[in-house]
C-alpha cells in the first residue's frame, strides 16, 4: 500500500511510501483522500501528521504520468480535502519538497522540516506550472514578487530561506519526520488547535511593479518559452481572482495550456534522458573501481580529487597493488604492459584514435563528459562509468566513436543559422551507426553541451518528430 494510516497516542499519522520519491502516483493520490477519511473519522486522533518515508518527502507529481489521460482523484482536489481538514493538519518535510509535494504541505496547516530540507516550484522546469494550487497559496504566503522569481525559476530553496519566507513554520533538529511531525502537533494542541488554512489567508498585496518588472526580463530572456509566461498570469490570478476557487480555476486553465503544449513535452523527454545516460544496456550489475591511477596532469584530475573522499575512491598519481583502473591525461605516457582497463582522456574536437579500449572526451563548458567504448567489455565500460559518476561527473556512455565529437563537428561546420539543422542531421546519423545507447544521449548532449533550445527536447526528438506525419 502507498499510504497508510496509524495512530500514536493522540496524533493520527498519513505515511506515504512510494520509493524512489514518494512521486504522487494515482495510488498515492487516492491513498492520501482514504488515509485523510481514516484520520479525520478516528475519533482518538485530535490533529494529524503527513509525513513520507524513504529518503524525501515527496518530489512531485508522477512525471511518468503526464500525457496520459488523468486519472481522479486529481491532486487540486486531494489538495483541497487536505485543507479542508477539520483537525490541525501537519506536514513534516525531510530531504526535497518539490511541486505537487510542496503543494501538498501547502495544503496543510502547519509545515515542519527536518534540517537540510529544501523546497521549490521546480514545473517551470518540465514546461509547466504549479497547478494544484502552488500559483495561488505560494503568493499568499510570501507576497507576488517572491512567488514570481521563486516559480520562475524553479529553483530550491534551504530550509533556512523557507523558514525566513514563512513557507515553513520551524526547521527541527529531530532525527526523523515523525519526530518532527509528532512535536509539532503536541505544540499545536497545547497552543492553538485551530485549522490554520493558507487558502483563507487574504489574497496578496497587488504588485504590478514586480509583474511587469518579470515580464520584461522574462521577454528578454526567455520569450520563445510558454510556461513562465503563463506563471506570471496564474500569480497576477492569485491578487485579482474573486476568490480562492476562481484562482484555483484559472490555474488549472492554464495549467492544461501548459500540459497541451509541446514544450512540456520536450522538457520531460530531457527530464527522463537526464536519469540514467550513464547506464550500458547490456549490464546488470556493476560496481564502481575503487582505486584509480591518474596518470599525468589534466585539470579535471583537480575536480576528480575534490570528490573523491566522498565518493570512498582511492585516487593515486601513479598505479600501485591496489590500483584497478587507469586514467591517463591526453600527453601522459602510457605505463607498458599493463592489462588493466584505462581511460584515455582526449580532448574534444580531435579524434586522435586511442589505443586505449575506453576514451574520455569533456565537454568545453564542463558539464558533461563522454565515456566512448571502443574495444572495452561492457561491464569494464559500466564499471568505469559508475566511477566517474562517483566521482560527480555527468557521464553518458557511447560506443566506437564520440557523439560529443560529432555533434560538435556538424555545429562547427555550419553557419549560425543552419546549425540547429545540422545537428538534427548528424543526430540521425549517429542513431544510424550505433553509436548511442539511447537516442535521448545524443539530444542531452547537444542541449547541455552545445547550445541546442531545451525546450525542443534535443536534435533527435525534433528530426524524429518532423519524420512522423501529421
Ligand atoms: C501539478 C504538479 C506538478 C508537478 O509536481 S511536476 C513535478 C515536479 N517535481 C520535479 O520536477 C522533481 C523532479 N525530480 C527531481 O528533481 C529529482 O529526481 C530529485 C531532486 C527529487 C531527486 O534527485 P536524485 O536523488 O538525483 O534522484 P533521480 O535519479 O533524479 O531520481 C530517482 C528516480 O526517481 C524518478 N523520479 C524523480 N522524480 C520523479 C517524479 N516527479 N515522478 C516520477 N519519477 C520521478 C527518476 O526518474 C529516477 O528514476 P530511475 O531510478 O528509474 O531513473
Amino acid at each position: 500500500m502507498s499510504v497508510h494510516y496509524q495512530r500514536h497516542g493522540d496524533i493520527g499519522v498519513i505515511q506515504i511510501a512510494n520509493p524512489p520519491v514518494n512521486a504522487l502516483s494515482h495510488a498515492v493520490r487516492s491513498g492520501l483522500v482514504d488515509a485523510l477519511k481514516e484520520g479525520v473519522a478516528d475519533a482518538d486522533a485530535k490533529a494529524l501528521v503527513v509525513l513520507a518515508d524513504g529518503r524525501t518527502f515527496i518530489a512531485g507529481a508522477d512525471i511518468r504520468e503526464f500525457g496520459k489521460p488523468p486519472q481522479a482523484p486529481l491532486l487540486p482536489d486531494v489538495i483541497n480535502q487536505l485543507e479542508a481538514c477539520p483537525k490541525p493538519l501537519i506536514a513534516a518535510l525531510h530531504g526535497t519538497a518539490l511541486g505537487g509535494g510542496l503543494e501538498v504541505a501547502l495544503g496543510c496547516h502547519y509545515r515542519v522540516a527536518l534540517a537540510g530540507t529544501r523546497v521549490g516550484l521546480p514545473e517551470v522546469k518540465l514546461g509547466l506550472l504549479p497547478g494544484a494550487g502552488g500559483t495561488q497559496r505560494l503568493p499568499r504566503l510570501v507576497g507576488v514578487e517572491r512567488a514570481l522569481e521563486m516559480i520562475t525559476s524553479g529553483r530550491f530553496v534551504e530550509a533556512e530561506e523557507a523558514l525566513e519566507a514563512g513557507i515553513i513554520d520551524a526547521i527541527s533538529s529531530a532525527e526523523t519526520p515523525l519526530e518532527a511531525g509528532l512535536a509539532v502537533a503536541q505544540a499545536v494542541l497545547a497552543d492553538n488547535p485551530m485549522a490554520r488554512v493558507t487558502g483563507q489567508l487574504p489574497a496578496p498585496a497587488a504588485n504590478p511593479q514586480a509583474i511587469s518588472a518579470m515580464l520584461e526580463r522574462l521577454n528578454q530572456d526567455a520569450a520563445e518559452l510558454f510556461s513562465p509566461f503563463r506563471i506570471v498570469e496564474a500569480v497576477e490570478a492569485s491578487v485579482t481572482a474573486e476568490s480562492l476557487q476562481d484562482g484555483l480555476r484559472r490555474e488549472r486553465e492554464l495549467f492544461l495550456a501548459c500540459m497541451d503544449s509541446p514544450q512540456r513535452a520536450g522538457l520531460i523527454h530531457l527530464f527522463f534522458a537526464a536519469r540514467s545516460p550513464h547506464v550500458v544496456p547490456e549490464v546488470e550489475k556493476a560496481d564502481a573501481f575503487k582505486h584509480v591511477a591518474l596518470i599525468g596532469e589534466d585539470p579535471l584530475f583537480e575536480r576528480l580529487q575534490k570528490a573523491a573522499q566522498k565518493a570512498g575512491i582511492t585516487l593515486t598519481s601513479a598505479p600501485d597493488n591496489a590500483t584497478e583502473l587507469y586514467l591517463l591525461a591526453p600527453n601522459a605516457a602510457r605505463e607498458s604492459g599493463t592489462a588493466l582497463p584505462t581511460i584515455a582522456l582526449e580532448n574534444i574536437g580531435i579524434s586522435r584514435g586511442s589505443d586505449s579500449a575506453l576514451s574520455l572526451i569533456v565537454a568545453e563548458n564542463g558539464s558533461m563528459v563522454e565515456l566512448v567504448n571502443l574495444s572495452a567489455e561492457p561491464l569494464t565500460q559500466q564499471r568505469a562509468a559508475l566511477t566517474l559518476k562517483a566521482l560527480r561527473l555527468n557521464v553518458v556512455v557511447s560506443r566506437q566513436q564520440s557523439l560529443l565529437n560529432t555533434l560538435q563537428l556538424a555545429s562547427q561546420q555550419a553557419t549560425a543559422s543552419d546549425k540547429q539543422t545540422a545537428l538534427e542531421q548528424a543526430s540521425v546519423g549517429i542513431a544510424k551507426n550505433g553509436f548511442c545507447y539511447r537516442e535521448s544521449d545524443i539530444d542531452l548532449l547537444a542541449v547541455e553541451v552545445l547550445g541546442y533550445p531545451r525546450h525542443l527536447g534535443g536534435p533527435h526528438r525534433q528530426s524524429t518528430l518532423k519524420d512522423t506525419p501529421l
